[in-house]
């Protein structure tokens, strides 16, 4: 028998023909809530990005299903509660995409200090906009990181290579650990007092919801730079947007928001000081591979009671 695999987001492609000796891919790709509810009975296994909502609903109905896997890192478009009550493992492919959500965030950086997509914009509409662009350098700035996992550990290997000095919050590892790697761990207060850029690399739970809020704004130096390439609800769309508004923060890198796609009209994503990308952190040839190919092995070891090679944190 041979194990049916429900993809609901694509799937890149896997040249190792004995992963997939076991399985039956069935790709329905952009599938919608209603036809997922109509096909999931007869699935064991499904692989989402982001995008599929695996809800107790459609765990509900799933009554064949075993494992759900997460394509990617965040599993908190998937219902762990519910999945756990229904005896469905969750599994995902943490590390395939660390390097890319890491590259993006240095271009995020990058692309707010030295204007590039303005100075970008004027050359399109023959603007030689060369003395309104004055930047600044990343040298020697302070970087204040929130969180301390792959990809938190990836962009600091980065911002180091620029010469940053770089601050850490929000990790229970040893204060030890974590300056061995090159990083000041601080509280919460002294790193919004000292970062002049601050970048979030923390899941979307109850407590990391909105950990900047107006609060923790004004607590920041003026003129801080925000990135977020985590989730949206991590940092109050509407506290952020006051603070670019009263130039509180200057600028604001942004590839995820609370609502994805943004609403018509949404004034964050659309801000002058916001440099905005689509939710593009592991959208790369390289990191899609990876995740394809751990995400299958994963499953399939779920499937078949065998080792799994991560564990849901
Ligand atoms: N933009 C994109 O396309 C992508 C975004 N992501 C997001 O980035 C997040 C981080 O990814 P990784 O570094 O791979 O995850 P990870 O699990 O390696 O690291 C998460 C870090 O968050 C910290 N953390 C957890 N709860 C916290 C709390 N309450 N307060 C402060 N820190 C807390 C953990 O200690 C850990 O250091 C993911 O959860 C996901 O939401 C991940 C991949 C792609
Ligand atoms: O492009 C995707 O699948 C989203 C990636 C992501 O946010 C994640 O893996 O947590």
């Amino acid at each position: 028998m041979r194990w049916k695999i429900l993809l609901t987001d694509g799937l890149s492609e896997i040249s190792d023909p004995d992963l997939l000796a076991s399985v039956e891919l069935i790709d329905r790709k952009g599938i919608s809530p209603e036809e997922l509810l109509d096909v999931i009975p007869e699935m064991d296994a499904v692989i989402v990005r982001g995008r599929t909502k695996i809800t107790d609903e459609v765990l509900t109905k799933a009554t064949n299903l075993k494992v759900a896997g997460r394509m990617g890192v965040g599993v908190d478009n998937i219902d762990l509660k519910a999945a756990e009550a229904h005896g469905v493992t969750v599994v995902n492919a943490p590390v395939s995409t660390t390097v890319s959500v890491a590259e993006l965030t240095l271009g995020l950086m990058l692309s707010l200090i030295r204007s590039i997509p303005k100075a970008d914009a004027g050359m399109k509409a023959e603007q030689w906009l060369k003395k309104d662009l004055v930047g600044t350098e990343l040298y020697k700035k302070t970087l204040g990181i929130i969180g301390f996992g792959n990809i938190a550990k990836a962009v600091l290997q980065r911002a180091l290579a620029f010469d940053m000095k770089v601050i850490t919050y929000g990790s229970s590892k040893p204060q030890d650990e974590i300056r061995s790697f090159g990083a000041e761990p601080v509280s919460f207060d002294e790193f919004l007092a000292q970062s002049d850029i601050i970048t979030l690399h923390v899941p979307h739970k109850p407590q990391t919801h909105y950990l900047l809020n107006a609060e923790a704004f004004s607590k920041m130096k003026d003129g801080v730079l925000i990135i977020d390439a985590s989730r949206g609800g991590v940092v109050e769309g509407s506290a952020l947007l006051d603070a670019l508004n009263s130039g509180k923060v200057a600028g604001a890198g942004l590839d995820v928001f609370e609502a994805e796609p943004p609403a018509a009209g949404d004034l964050l994503s659309t801000h002058p000081k916001v440099v905005a990308t689509p939710h593009i952190g592991a959208q790369t040839a390289e990191a899609q591979l990876r995740a394809g190919f751990d995400i299958v092995e994963e499953v399939v070891a779920a499937l078949e009671g065998k080792p799994l090679r991560w564990k849901i944190v």
